[in-house]
């Protein structure tokens, strides 16, 4: 197979898959750009991961659903995404427990049986939108919601004035006349603030009264929406891993560019709250992560339009 893709916000390796498959009983090679992998039979082994990493973990899981005998992951990833996996392979006649705690067990079983199950609605989308209604002082009612896989992001929306009120499935977000900077914004594995909300949070923060820190500690080359928010009136400084955004009073319509998923949605939120046009090139990588973000978005009352 193919070394794996996705954003280019780091250099992504994938040693804790291997390493893990490897002690599973596969026999993988890295020949000239391509893995080969081999097994007849994979073996339930203990796995200690140096990072909670979330790809690891649920490969891990994967791998370990017809191995033979238990598998033990230590120190896994405990994104709702991994407890949702679990209830999907349990209802299939897996099993597997731990998920959403540090230690995951997945014991072998001979087969699955058919299913049907409904994922779980996507906070970084749900995350998105709140922003989408602060950046523009408005105001939002998100249904089938899991409110308790945003706390981290609720909780940054509050710091800057927004009136939030949840229940079990709903959230609803009021918009504060006047932003407020936040203190720091320190990207974590979950259930600290998703970097996959650090872009995000930095649009809003380039409009908002004061100044506000930034530190990614998740992917080493995560700021590139930067240089484009800068592109639009943004006052913002970056060194390594670190952001320092000073709120402006107004942003200004550009043409700027999307370079991964979650800094292309920046620049849209961004372009909500700028005098004048925006235009956004490279937006296709926006549509890996979002069906049709224009589309909700022009529910919204927002003019966009995707060419
Ligand atoms: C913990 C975390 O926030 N994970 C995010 C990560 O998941 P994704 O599964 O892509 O990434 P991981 O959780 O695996 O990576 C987290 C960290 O572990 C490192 N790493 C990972 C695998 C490996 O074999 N070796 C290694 O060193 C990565 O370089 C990175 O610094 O990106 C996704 C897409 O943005 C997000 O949805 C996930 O929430
Ligand atoms: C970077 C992301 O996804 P991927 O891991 O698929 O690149 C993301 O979801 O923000």
């Amino acid at each position: 197979m193919a070394y794996p893709g996705g954003c280019e916000i780091g250099p992504r390796p994938i040693d804790l898959h291997l390493r893990s498959l490897r002690n599973m009983g596969a026999k993988i090679e890295e020949s000239h750009g391509f893995l080969i992998c081999e097994a007849t039979e994979l073996r339930g082994t203990e796995i200690q991961l140096d990072f909670p990493s979330v790809g690891a973990t649920e490969n891990i899981i994967l791998a370990a659903v017809f191995a033979k005998g238990t598998t033990v992951i230590r120190n896994a990833a405990r994104e709702p995404e991994i407890m949702d996996l679990e209830r999907f392979i349990n209802a299939m006649g897996g099993r597997v427990w731990g998920a959403g705690t540090a230690t995951i067990y997945v014991e072998g079983v001979d087969n699955f049986h058919d299913v049907e199950h409904r994922i779980i609605p996507d906070r970084i989308v749900a995350g998105t939108y709140l922003v989408a209604a602060a950046i523009t002082k408005g105001e939002i009612h998100l249904k089938n919601v899991v409110p308790e896989h945003l706390q981290s992001v609720l909780y940054k929306l509050r710091e800057v004035g927004c009136i939030i009120d949840a229940d079990n499935s709903n959230i609803y977000l009021r918009a504060p006349e006047r932003l407020l900077s936040v203190d720091s914004v320190k990207t974590l594995p979950y259930p600290g603030f998703p970097t996959d909300m650090q872009s995000q949070m930095m649009a809003l923060m380039t409009v908002a009264d004061g100044i506000s820190f930034f530190i990614e500690t998740i992917f080493e080359n995560r700021f590139k929406h930067t240089e484009e928010l800068i592109r639009m009136g943004a006052n913002i400084k970056v060194d390594g891993r670190i952001a320092l955004v000073k709120g402006v009073k107004n942003l200004t319509g550009a043409t700027v560019k999307a370079k991964d998923l979650r800094g292309g949605a920046s620049l849209i939120l961004a372009a909500l709250a700028a005098d004048g046009k925006t235009v956004i090139e490279n937006a296709r990588h926006v549509e890996r992560g979002y069906d049709n973000i224009h589309v909700e978005l022009s529910k919204l009352g927002v003019n966009i339009i995707k060419t």
